[in-house]
């Protein structure tokens, strides 16, 4: 997946009218944006066409994937159907449930991302102990795409090392949660931001200096 500018807005705003007057402010910067549940539970699915029709972008649907191999499914069936271009899929319910979102998204020419660990603090105790094996899986499973924390860049190292140079990895927890843009670059291919740059009184200003920061 090609990320413009290396940024996807994690646009988890409360409504489409929030959605639509930071995505008129920031659109011409990004081509990738996150929808998740703060977004579709208060509008719908179709938020995540309208953003994707109205901005020409594509939309990553941030569902956490993590039931039974059935169900996912018809989460992941419904996800592309109404759009999305990739959806988020958790590891940690193993391979069979992991894999039935995998061909959801084969058989609508769509693309999965496996979460391996977690940015926040808790995902150190549970997640952990498992999240490079879980990279593993995804390997085995030949996923291609990969969601890894930017809090943790030891951890994103690895997990870089797991799933090799050629695999697509996002990061999460850059700016609120500590992380930061351009270390994180040295093992991710894209960031994921929303806080910093959705609650900045000129979202603008703040993608533009990230965007530099990069750059350099
Ligand atoms: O480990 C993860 C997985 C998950 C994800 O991206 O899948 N996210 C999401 O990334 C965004 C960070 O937002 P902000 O902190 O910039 O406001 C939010 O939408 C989180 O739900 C994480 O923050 N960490």
């Amino acid at each position: 997946m090609e990320v413009k500018n290396k940024i996807i807005l994690a646009l988890d705003v409360p409504s489409m009218e929030k959605a639509v007057e930071l995505m008129d402010k920031v659109s011409p910067y990004l081509d990738t944006v996150k929808i998740g549940y703060p977004l579709v539970l208060a509008e719908g699915l179709e938020s995540v066409s309208r953003v994707k029709e109205e901005y020409d972008c594509k939309v990553i649907c941030d569902f956490k994937v993590a039931d039974i191999p059935a169900t996912n499914q018809k989460i992941a069936d419904v996800t592309f159907q109404a759009g999305a271009d990739a959806i988020i899929v958790h590891g940690f319910v193993g391979a069979d449930s992991a894999t039935s979102c995998l061909e959801s998204a084969n058989q609508h020419g769509k693309e999965i991302f496996l979460l391996t660990e977690m940015s926040h603090p808790g995902a150190s105790r549970f997640l952990q102990p498992v999240s490079m094996d879980i990279a593993s899986m995804g390997v085995e499973m030949g996923i291609t795409n990969y969601v890894g924390p930017s809090t943790r860049l030891d951890r994103l190292g690895k997990i870089r090392q797991i799933i090799g140079k050629d695999s697509f990895l996002i990061s999460p927890g850059v700016g609120v949660q500590g992380g930061n843009p351009k270390d994180t670059l040295e093992f991710a291919d894209a960031l994921i931001i929303g806080r910093s740059i959705y609650l900045a009184p000129d979202p603008v200003e703040i993608l533009e200096s990230i965007i530099d920061s990069i750059e350099l």
